[in-house]
């Protein structure tokens, strides 16, 4: 990386709450940058790598100004927060009022007048940033919760620009985004933008009833079909397009990468290292309340106390990435995951064999790979979940049609992921039943469905995403 950056010259510029990167301070004060957390940054990276352009960013620490930054073809441009901002407008209004809110109040938001004051605030800086960035005419692409703002800001200081939005989290229904005292704002916001794109129809749909309901504004009724049929809202002087556009994974990649020899050794290795169990089960998740950790280490812990899963052959291996580490419910959350896995291990464990392995750190991609290969069921079980790029991951990476998904019907990815064993998280026994089936699933029909999951992903990847919102952005 190098800081030539200069102002005002890209014609493609990613605004996002978090750069790629994040710069981290060592225990000898030096810094390093590393990989940022989350689906978001997995999903955008390979399209700047392809697109060329700007990614205006926070770099993950407060209190700390960083130049622009020259990192292969893609210029980034930090957003300085202070410690004050990152508590309010991140910590707050971002992960403790929207977050919940727009995760079917998974836990009560908390609304907090000063912390979305912040959340102005920083929307307008981040606003500023992508205004100095963007050349004349530039297309500007806005990420996310964190920054619903910025659309009606950014037009407002360079009404030359085309302005996208996409949202990576489910939208709520109108009976919960009520509840929001700042409603209003969010959806003029929202509608500064050109082209507002969803995951799925559904929030699409909830969206352009909101707009209605709330704005009394003039939009379609048919429903938005998935990259088909835009809605649309008609303010006075323009028209703005509602879609859904369902983001995937950079398959090919990732085939390339699970198929290297090295990798299909270390998968073969790990099975080694957890004791060649007949059955490994997998999760790999950020540590969060929504995804459902605790849900399915109860089910596992059920299917141990029955005698139905044997703790002899019988391997979980459950990576939890720290999130949001300063959020109370983060805090509890981490809490009770490491009660339920001391709890099985207690239970069932024996010297030297425990029966769930459980890491809170992030591992190397290679190693995250090769945990793919080894797994024989993933588990993907979130309560709620704006698309969950895991359960992609591992159906691009299982070239050899082996293994078996376990999803939620309420992440985003089961409306495309029917090769899937589909389960209700809050239903445990249905959930216990279909663990065992999929672990004990006819060889014949296993490869058929991996093989339905594997063409699914390979088909609508993360390219397609982009290009399908890129495309309804600026036609040709
Ligand atoms: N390298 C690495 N990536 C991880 C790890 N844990 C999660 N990820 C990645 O983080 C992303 C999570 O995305 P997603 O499932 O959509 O959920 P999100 O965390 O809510 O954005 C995926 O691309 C995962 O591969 C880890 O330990 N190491
Ligand atoms: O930036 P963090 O607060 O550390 O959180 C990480 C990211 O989490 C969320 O990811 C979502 O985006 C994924 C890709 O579209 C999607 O698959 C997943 O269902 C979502 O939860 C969040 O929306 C991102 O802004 C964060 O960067």
């Amino acid at each position: 990386m190098n800081d030539e950056a200069p102002h005002g010259t890209s014609d493609f510029v990613v605004v996002a709450n978090r750069l790629p990167v994040d710069l981290e301070t060592l225990d000898d004060g030096t810094t390093r940058w590393k990989r940022s957390p989350g689906g978001l940054v997995t999903a955008l990276e390979p399209i700047l790598d392809r697109h060329s352009g700007s990614w205006v960013g926070w770099p993950g620490v407060p209190d700390t100004k960083v130049e622009p930054i020259v990192s292969g073809k893609l210029h980034l441009y930090p957003v300085e927060l202070s410690s004050g901002e990152v508590t309010h407008y991140y910590e707050g209004f971002s992960n403790a009022t929207l977050w919940p809110l727009y995760h079917d109040v998974l836990v009560a938001p908390v609304f907090d007048r000063g912390w979305w004051h912040t959340y102005v605030d920083v929307n307008r800086h981040f606003a500023e940033e992508a205004a100095r960035t963007a050349a004349e005419g530039a297309t500007v692409w806005v990420q996310d919760y964190q920054l619903q703002l910025v659309p009606r800001l950014l037009r407002e200081m360079r009404p030359d620009l085309t302005i996208g939005f996409f949202l990576h989290i489910p939208f709520p229904p109108v009976e919960l985004f009520m509840q929001l005292p700042w409603r209003k704002e969010i959806v003029q916001g929202l509608l500064g933008a050109d082209l507002i794109g969803f995951h799925l129809p559904g929030g699409a749909n909830n969206f352009l009833f909101l707009a209605s309901r709330l704005l009394g504004l003039d939009t379609t009724t048919a429903g938005v079909g998935v990259r088909s049929a835009l809605g649309e809202v008609r303010l006075e002087d323009r028209v703005v397009r509602v879609g859904a556009f369902p983001i995937s994974v950079d398959a090919r990649q990732l085939i390339d990468e699970a198929t290297a020899p090295a990798v299909v050794a270390r998968a073969a290795e790990i099975r080694r290292e957890l004791g060649n169990p007949r059955r490994v089960l997998l999760g790999v998740d950020r540590l969060d309340y929504t995804k459902g950790i605790d849900l399915r280490l109860e089910a596992l812990g059920e299917l141990l106390d029955e005698g139905r899963l044997d703790p002899s052959d019988t391997v979980m291996v459950q990576l939890a990435t720290p999130s949001r580490e300063r959020v109370e419910h983060y805090v509890k959350m981490r809490s009770a995951i490491e009660e339920q896995v001391s709890h099985i291990n207690g239970d069932h464990g024996q010297i030297g064999k425990p029966v769930v392995h459980y890491l809170y750190q992030p591992v190397d991609r290679r190693e995250l790979i090769a945990l793919y290969l080894a797994a024989d069921v993933m588990l993907v079980t979130p309560m709620r979940d704006g698309m969950n790029l895991v359960a992609k991951e591992y159906a691009a990476c299982r070239t050899d049609f082996g293994g078996a998904l376990v999803l939620s019907e309420f992440a985003g990815a089961a409306a495309e992921l029917r090769g899937a064993y589909l389960v209700n998280p809050h239903d445990l026994d249905g959930m216990k039943n279909t663990i065992i089936e999929a672990l004990e699933q006819d060889p014949d029909q296993g490869r058929r469905r991996m093989t339905r999951l594997h063409e699914q992903v390979v088909e609508h990847d993360v390219h397609r995403w982009a290009e399908s919102f890129l495309g309804a952005l600026s036609p040709p």
